[in-house]
């Protein structure tokens, strides 16, 4: 499924957030939305998931205008969600559709995905950051959505567990290339795992830049045009400068 943005803006209490944003993710393409605090990545990610209705301008999933959530987008928050009185199975379970058998098979094999199929009785309170948030994936893919929406998915975890979370969510890319919206603050994540990088700056955020990251998956850390696009999206976002220095240009 391809998602435009069109002309999307946001005004809380009379104040306006975003400004006309707009853009467009292709169908099975990762795109990053990228900016500093408060820019409005996440109030641009509610648009797109329906959880936010109140915008201007048009959100259209497969060329098709929508306001409002649709089983077709799957989302996964910062921090995980989940119900603490249900074991890890049920969580991911929760919302399918079919017999409790067909469910939990389903459920054990995005479980054995995400490397929790020793987990499955347990309960959240019972789960590390890391393994909890891997629930949270699992309970957003069990359905294999077409569309995954994720606001900074990784931000919460220590750095180790937040690349292995990397690695998983483009080997699940991999296996059915569902397009995806990933908000961020981490300019390496964004370089690592998107086609796409859309660049929100100020308040109200607008759009600063689009730029297409054409370099095959998966991509080394350390590959020299990812340096290069890394201190390009530092200088124009200008927080490569110290504030001293920013005065004085
Ligand atoms: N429900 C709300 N009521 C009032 N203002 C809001 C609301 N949601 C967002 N805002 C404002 O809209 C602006 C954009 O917020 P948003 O959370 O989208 O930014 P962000 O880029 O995702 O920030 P961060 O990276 O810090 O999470 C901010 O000024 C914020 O205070």
């Amino acid at each position: 499924m391809s998602i435009q943005v069109d002309k999307v803006s946001r005004t809380f209490q009379g104040t306006l957030a975003v400004d006309e944003i707009s853009f467009e993710a292709k169908q099975g393409e990762i795109v990053g939305l990228l900016g500093t605090s408060g820019c409005g990545k996440s109030t641009i990610l509610r648009a797109i998931s329906g959880l936010d209705t109140e915008y201007d301008g048009t959100v259209c999933i497969h060329g098709k205008e929508t306001r409002g959530t649709s089983r077709e987008l799957g989302v996964i928050f910062q921090e995980p969600r989940l119900m603490p009185w249900l074991t890890v199975i049920d969580n991911v379970c929760f919302g399918l559709t079919g017999t409790k058998e067909e469910n939990r098979e389903k459920a054990r094999e995005i479980l054995r995905v995400v490397g929790l199929e020793d987990f499955e009785q347990h309960y959240p309170k019972q789960l590390s950051g890391g393994m909890a948030q891997r629930t949270a994936i699992a309970r957003a893919l069990v359905t294999a959505p077409s569309t995954l929406l994720l606001d900074e998915p990784f931000s919460a975890l220590d750095a180790f567990t937040k690349l292995q979370l990397q690695d998983m969510v483009l080997e699940l890319w991999e296996s059915y290339k569902p397009t995806m919206v990933i908000v961020t603050h981490d300019i390496d994540e964004a370089l690592y795992l998107c086609d796409r990088i859309v660049i929100l700056k100020g308040q109200p955020g607008e759009l600063h830049d689009n730029l297409e990251i054409t370099q095959p998956k998966p991509r080394k850390k350390s590959d020299t045009k990812l340096a290069e696009l890394k201190e390009y999206i530092l200088e124009s976002l200008d927080i490569s400068r110290t504030p001293k220095q920013r005065k004085e240009a």
